[in-house]
């Protein structure tokens, strides 16, 4: 948790929001990368910028103040260390990050919204751009060109990992539910020759990770269904995977979802849930700023295994067994209630 002693700021400083938006300007003009390429001088600078000079002599000045840039002769910046961290080819990718005019603009104005979230537990995403996160990436091709290699890079931890913690040997069919990509679904199909399995994604989604079952030679073994997991899914299968899924969502949807894995098991079936837990750390849990977009832009929460316990129960299923995973993540089976454990 940060403190004033350990962030070496006072709270006045800690909330103050000009430099943030200061440093995402200049990030979106590409200043860094123009300075670097030689382009010193304010007026060229501006030129090249595409923006009024007085006004960028402002922004150079306040970020010099601030140990960004520096005006080595009057009206001529160089770069700081910290100013090359905004070059575009800089390994950590911050520039593309704070580029307000792509993701990173899109995730920063949801911020907007938290007082809203915080009022009512909820996401804030359509408030301000009038359709959910999900929907948007659907529609918006750079939102989905940067989410999902996100998504398969994250995933891959947790997809070696199960490949390793349960015992697929005894599972015919995995329905993988808002599998995404298909970097897990595709990770458990080609370690074990004699598994198939169902993706259910999104149809725009859906649509898109032919490509890693098709790469890899895994058509034949897997159909991809383009629909909701709030519709019914397809019966009586071996496993129900929902690797990532939940914590995306408020309560009452995650019931729904789990409800409709319950419907569709029969006694021998297992719902897998593969999520990051609370209830791990000591007390009181620092929450990160990931978990606090997680609520703004999905209205979704990290829970305890407790909580999970309610949730299974309230969509007719029990908790068998849960275990850590090397990835961090914790993987917890269910069966439904109504056939006992
Ligand atoms: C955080 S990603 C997890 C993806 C994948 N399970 C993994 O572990 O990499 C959540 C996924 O849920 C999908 N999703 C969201 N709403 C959905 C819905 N109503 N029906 C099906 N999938 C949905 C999204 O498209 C996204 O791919």
């Amino acid at each position: 948790m940060s403190t004033k002693k350990q962030r070496g700021l006072s709270l006045d400083q800690q909330a103050e929001l000009a430099l943030p938006w200061a440093i995402r300007v200049a990030a979106t003009l590409r200043l860094a990368d123009f300075i670097a390429g030689g382009v010193t001088h304010l007026e060229d600078l501006a030129s090249r910028a595409q923006v009024h000079p007085g006004a960028l002599g402002m922004l150079l000045r306040y970020l010099s103040a601030s140990g960004i840039f520096t005006e080595r002769a009057p009206e001529h910046f160089e770069l700081t260390h910290a100013a090359r961290m905004l070059l575009d080819d800089h390994p950590q990718h911050l520039r593309e990050q704070l580029d307000q005019e792509g993701v990173g603009g899109n995730m920063d104005r949801v911020w907007i919204g938290l007082l809203d979230s915080i009022r009512t537990g909820q996401a804030a995403y359509r408030a301000i751009y009038g359709c959910t996160f999900w929907e948007a990436l659907s529609t918006n091709a750079s939102l989905s060109a940067w989410f999902h290699p996100l998504m398969i890079r994250l995933s891959t931890e947790d997809a070696d990992a199960l490949v390793k913690s349960y015992d697929w040997t005894r599972v015919g069919h995995i329905v993988d539910v808002g599998g995404g990509m298909g970097s897990v679904l595709a990770a458990l199909l080609h370690a074990y020759p004699a598994l198939s399995g169902t993706l259910i994604e999104l149809p725009e989604t859906a649509a898109r990770a032919q490509a890693t079952f098709a790469d890899r030679g895994l058509l034949e073994r897997c159909s991809i269904v383009g629909k909701s997991f709030f519709e019914p899914l397809p019966p009586g299968k071996d496993i129900y995977l929902l690797s990532c899924v939940l914590f995306n969502w408020d309560d009452a949807p995650a019931i729904e979802i789990l409800r409709r894995c319950a419907q569709a098991i029969g006694p021998q079936g297992r719902v897998l849930i593969l999520e990051p837990l609370s209830g791990q750390e000591p007390i009181p849990r620092p929450v990160t700023a990931e978990e606090l977009l997680t609520l703004v832009l999905l209205g979704g929460q990290i829970r305890s295994l407790e909580t999970y316990a309610n949730l299974a129960h309230c969509a007719d299923l029990e908790i068998c067994s849960a275990h850590r995973l090397t990835s961090g993540n914790t993987l917890i089976e269910c069966a439904a209630s109504a056939y006992g454990i």
